[in-house]
């Protein structure tokens, strides 16, 4: 098949696909889990969730307000509560925080309910999108690239254990990497059902 004739499929397929489980959309702050995974429900036709956008609505507070206020224990409280919930509730595409996938308990729901998508990229790609945006706490230091490259280090461990994973450089669009994702979950039609 070329490629042209192989993104026809997959545009004609992302018409009626059945989604049985949710795609649960995990990797480091700036991976474009909140982009892509709005992009992604989109082009499925189904629901978008975003565990931060949730936190926020409920709390009627920012991100950065929460871990002021109450600090980044309770931030992760409601993050495990939330994430539970909208896997529980509803089947769709559901963007999460950078260190939810770092919580047993939350890697744990997410295998019972929905399949992970890693978004990687490399840390000079995650900094050139995070570094101009004062919205991430964790970076609120004052070597935020060194606090990066440190999260960087440590996580990326953990997000080799999501169930497939998608790289993007620098030159890929959301759109390319809604396509790369859509490639990657051919293969689990468990997850997707192409009619
Ligand atoms: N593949 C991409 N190409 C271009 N810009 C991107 C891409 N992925 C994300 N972005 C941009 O980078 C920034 C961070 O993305 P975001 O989705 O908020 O990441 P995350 O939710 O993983 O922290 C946003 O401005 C987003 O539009
Ligand atoms: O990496 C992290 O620990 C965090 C990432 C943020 O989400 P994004 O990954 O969507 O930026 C947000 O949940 C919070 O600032 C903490
Ligand atoms: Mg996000």
């Amino acid at each position: 098949m070329s490629e042209k004739e192989h993104k026809q499929a997959l545009a004609e397929a992302a018409q009626s696909p059945k989604l049985h489980k949710t795609v649960v959309m995990v990797g480091m702050m700036g991976a474009g889990k909140t982009a892509v995974g709005r992009a992604l429900a989109q082009r499925l036709g189904v629901p978008f969730l975003d565990s931060d956008h949730e936190i926020e609505t409920a709390a009627n507070m920012s991100i950065p307000e929460i871990f002021e206020r109450h600090g980044e224990a309770f931030f992760r409280e409601k993050e495990r509560m939330v994430i539970r919930r909208l896997l529980e509730e509803e089947r769709g595409v559901l963007s999460t925080g950078g260190g939810a996938f770092l919580a047993e308990e939350n890697r744990r729901n997410i295998s019972n309910f929905g399949v992970a998508v890693c978004l990687q990229a490399d840390l000079e790609v995650l900094w050139n999108r995070v570094r101009h945006r004062d919205t991430r706490p964790l970076l609120r230091t004052a070597d935020p690239f060194a606090t990066l490259r440190d999260l960087y280090e440590k996580r990326v461990p953990l997000y080799q254990q999501a169930d497939v994973s998608v790289v993007s450089d620098g030159s890929s669009t959301i759109e390319d990497m809604v396509d790369r994702v859509l490639e990657a979950l051919r293969a689990r039609p468990d997850v997707l059902e192409w009619k």
